[in-house]
């Protein structure tokens, strides 16, 4: 199969009656304006042949670092399977529409948390938070608009890693990098 997107839908539908749960949880590389690398998990919410979609808060540290340095890592584990999956490519914002649909889907809760909190900032202590909850949930009391610095981003793959554990780690590594309109496929030595 020399479709990565092919072979994408096979391993998410495999991890997805596998695993206890998220199985959309990656973990997400970026780099800051410094050149270090930073990670944390997100939930990857759409995927097609233009890239793998996450939702968050554009004025996070992650937000940051991608308007710095638009290029990202996911790095996909699962556990149950003993399969990783790396997909790695340039970052762009998704647009107003799509991340109005996304949000609108999201529970009131969740609504709420993306107005109250300013992600990745100090916080004071967990008053300070409920009580931003609170002056939101009063300021919207029917439908939540999504906020403007909360929206998704959309890694478009130059490259993927697809890898499956072997006996005495003689694991097996397919990687398939963008060459044109299609795909190379060459392994990679364990
Ligand atoms: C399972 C799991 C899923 C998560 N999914 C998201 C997500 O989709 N979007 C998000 O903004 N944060 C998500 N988080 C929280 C992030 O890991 C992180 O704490 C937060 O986004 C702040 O990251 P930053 O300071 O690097 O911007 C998730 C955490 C876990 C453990
Ligand atoms: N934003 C934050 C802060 C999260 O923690 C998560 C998932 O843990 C998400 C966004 C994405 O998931 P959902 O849209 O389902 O809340």
């Amino acid at each position: 199969m020399t479709d990565p997107f092919a072979r994408f839908a096979d391993w998410f539908a495999a991890a997805t009656a596998a695993e206890a749960n998220d199985p959309n949880a990656c973990a997400l590389a970026t780099v800051d304006a410094a050149g270090r690398p930073d990670v944390r998990i997100v939930l990857m919410k759409e995927w097609d042949r233009q890239g793998f979609v996450f939702y968050t808060n554009r004025q996070s540290a992650k937000g940051r670092q991608l308007a710095h340095t638009p290029y990202a890592t996911l790095d996909f584990h699962w556990k149950s399977l003993r399969r990783q999956l790396r997909i790695s490519g340039a970052v762009t914002p998704v647009d107003a529409a799509q991340s109005d649909a996304y949000f609108a889907t999201r529970p009131r809760e969740s609504q709420l948390s993306a107005w109250a909190s300013l992600q990745s900032e100090p916080l004071a202590d967990r008053e300070t938070f409920e009580s931003r909850l609170a002056e939101t949930a009063a300021r919207f009391p029917d439908a939540v608009p999504r906020p403007p610095h909360w929206g998704g981003y959309r890694v478009t793959p130059d490259w993927f890693e697809f890898w499956e554990d072997r006996l005495g780690r003689q694991h097996h590594r397919e990687r398939f990098d963008r060459a044109g309109d299609g795909w190379q496929l060459r392994l990679l030595y364990p």
